[in-house]
């Protein structure tokens, strides 16, 4: 297995708060592998995702991606290029179809498919989404429709770490189980590393490994 992602003695806190959220935590995250962070709340999960994700910069500690710290990779470099982010409010741009949500992320990202329209149209139809839902304003789809469509907005990008912040969250039982099922997917016949933060336990299962945030460091659970 590829080590893509490490955490390097990592120490946060919020400046108005007296307590540090974590203390010299240190993690190694591999490529083809889908992981669970679960945590109580407030315990500093969605923090986490932004440290990793390149949206807030460690106060002490390092973040390496592919052997390389991401302040050098670049923070908008390793926005664009490295990370895809999946939310649990879905984040598609509401004007636009699902074609148009998926083509135009290809885009920014800069992604090597020579046909971005056919690849992201065949990715859709891998997940239920016929061409006539992708041609529909994504505000017409179901909530599982919309969290299949930012998924597939991650899958079409080259970005190989995917991160997901309670990306079950709207969604009912028999949703939520085929949205992780996807993720997993996605890290096993894709090789990406696949980060799902989640509350919910069934969901965890699902994951190849479960690492537990509790007294300001990670538990491996599995
Ligand atoms: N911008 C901020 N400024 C100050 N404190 C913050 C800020 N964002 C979060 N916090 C605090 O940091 C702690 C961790 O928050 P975080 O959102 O990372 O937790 P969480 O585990 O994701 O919680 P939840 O499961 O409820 O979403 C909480 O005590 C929260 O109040």
């Amino acid at each position: 297995m590829t080590r893509l992602l490490e955490i390097k003695d990592l120490n946060y806190w919020y400046t108005n708060k007296e307590d540090a959220l974590y203390n010299d935590v240190n993690l190694t995250f591999e490529a083809g592998r889908l992981y669970a962070i679960l945590g109580s709340s407030g315990s500093g999960k969605t923090t986490f995702l932004s440290l990793i994700a390149g949206l807030d910069v460690p106060k002490k500690g390092d973040v390496v991606y592919d052997g390389k710290s991401i302040r050098k990779i670049g923070m908008t470099q390793y926005r664009n290029r490295c990370v895809s982010i999946v939310f649990q409010s879905y984040n598609l741009l509401p004007y636009m179809s699902a074609l148009e949500n998926i083509v135009s992320a290809m885009e920014i990202t800069h992604s090597k498919q020579k046909d971005r329209r056919a690849y992201a149209l065949a990715m859709l139809e891998k997940v239920g989404i016929t061409k006539e839902l992708a041609l529909k304003n994504v505000q017409h789809l179901s909530g599982g429709q919309q969290q299949r469509v930012a998924i597939v907005r991650a899958m079409c990008c080259d970005a190989q770490l995917v991160v997901a912040d309670e990306p079950t969250g709207n969604l009912d039982e028999q949703n939520s189980r085929e949205i992780i099922l996807l993720f997993k997917r996605l890290a096993h016949e894709q090789q990406k590393c696949v980060i799902v933060i989640t509350h919910e336990k069934d969901i965890a299962k699902e994951c190849d490994t479960i690492l537990q945030l509790k007294n300001k460091t990670f538990q491996l659970v599995k």
